[in-house]
């Protein structure tokens, strides 16, 4: 019986490229995830391994990076046509393009530079309560999604010799906020209050020019605390979206903090409470 290769087509996959586009203080994002799948007369590099017609990977990444910044990104459907004729024009072996591409949606919050990612938050409650009568109430919510492209700092951090981090005055700022905070007492306008915490955090991420994650994280707290005097604690868990400033000099490019490399792992976690110097204990809230 004789082996035959069947059909096979390899690529790039989950490209996170976020392009942002000043205007002045008005900065655009786009957020997108590019997969590309070429295929054509791949038969040598399965059969024997020559890779005279194998385009890398690799080389498909940077093509997404570089038209980025090069067309910048408009209708996904245009950047992927520009993608799929680019492959199909300058490889000789290349005889089919796919190129799929997932966008993520972003709304103002305030100011030209801040965002929150649309939909996919969690608002979240927990109570406990005794038989003897008392109770306590923590709300919450997780997965809201938030980006500063500009208006946050990093350096002046302690160093040893593993640590290669370049110092930044300026970069792309992003995190998926999980935030619980715990009722002094069990009767609250519970509605009215979960939109004043969520405000309360969205406005304090926007206007709080950021020289580290866990100095916008304290702002955070503080202003849920500040709207609400029956809210005694807040406990913040903030990854660390990195957003890699991508080099695109190999290609004649310049990079003026315009296309980034969203990174899913591994992230920063910066975790912490906020709370009122009268906030009485509560062993088991959070639990
Ligand atoms: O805001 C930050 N806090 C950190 O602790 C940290 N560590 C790091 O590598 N980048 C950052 N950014």
């Amino acid at each position: 019986m004789a082996v035959v290769l069947g059909p096979n087509r390899y690529g790039k996959a989950e490209t996170r490229v976020v392009r942002v586009t000043r205007d002045g203080g008005t900065h655009r994002l786009k957020d997108v995830n590019v997969s590309v799948s070429l295929s054509g007369a791949m038969d040598e590099v399965h059969l024997t391994g020559d890779n005279a017609a194998v385009l890398p990977t690799d080389s498909q990444k940077n093509t997404v990076f570089a038209f980025a910044k090069r067309y910048g990104i408009g209708a996904i459907e245009e950047f992927g046509l520009l993608l799929a004729r680019h492959f199909t024009a300058s490889q000789p072996a290349v005889a089919h393009a796919r190129v799929e591409i997932h966008e993520y949606g972003w709304r103002r919050i305030s100011g030209g530079h801040s965002f929150v990612r649309d939909g996919g938050e969690v608002r979240t409650a927990l109570v406990h309560h005794d038989v003897g009568g008392t109770g306590t109430v923590v709300s919450g919510l997780t997965d809201l999604v938030v980006l500063n492209s500009t208006g946050s700092e990093f350096h002046g951090f302690a160093r040893d010799e593993y640590t290669t981090l370049e110092p930044t005055r300026d970069r792309v700022l992003a995190t998926a906020v999980t935030a619980r905070w715990r009722h002094r007492g069990t009767e609250a306008a519970w509605d009215d209050s979960y939109a004043a915490a969520r405000d309360a955090l969205l406005s304090a991420f926007a206007e709080t020019h950021s020289l580290s994650l866990q100095q916008t994280l304290y702002q955070m707290g503080r202003a849920v605390l500040d709207g609400q005097d029956g809210v005694c604690e807040v406990r913040l868990a903030l990854p660390n979206k990195h957003h890699f400033l991508v080099d695109l000099e190999p290609f004649g490019l310049e990079n003026d903090n315009e296309v980034y490399f969203a990174a899913d792992r591994p992230y920063g976690l910066i975790e912490g409470a906020v709370l009122t110097d009268d906030a009485p204990d509560a062993p088991s809230a959070w639990n």
